[in-house]
């Protein structure tokens, strides 16, 4: 069996969150806040990327890029965009 893309995985968890809200899951909070919370997220998480990428070393800013992909995928669910759409867009900007 194929082993699907983390970013798909997640993706696709985050969808069934929201079609099948589940006790304590923080995806379901921030649904449940809506947009602004989600947006709001999205700005700390970008925020401690830049503090992270100050800092020597790589692994704090592993953890806080991750953060934000998960906030991201949040957004992207929440505004109907699918991974497809990114690829899309990154290709046709792809120059070899
Ligand atoms: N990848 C993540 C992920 N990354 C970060 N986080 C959560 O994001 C939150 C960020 O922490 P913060 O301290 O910034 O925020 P907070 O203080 O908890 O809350 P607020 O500031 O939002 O009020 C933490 O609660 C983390 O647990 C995530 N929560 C969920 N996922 C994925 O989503 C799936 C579903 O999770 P649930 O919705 O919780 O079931 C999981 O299996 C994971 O794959």
């Amino acid at each position: 069996m194929e082993q699907k893309d983390i970013l798909q995985r997640i993706y696709d968890i985050v969808v069934d969150r929201r079609e099948n809200p589940k006790e304590g899951s923080y995806t379901n909070y921030l649904f449940d806040k809506g947009i602004d919370k989600i947006l709001k997220k999205v700005g700390e998480e970008t925020a401690e990327v830049i503090i992270g990428a100050k800092n020597p070393g790589k692994d704090e800013v592993v953890y806080e890029i991750s953060d934000l992909l998960y906030h991201l995928t949040v957004l992207m669910v929440e505004k109907g965009v699918v991974w497809e759409d990114l690829y899309q867009e990154l290709e046709s900007r792809y120059k070899k």
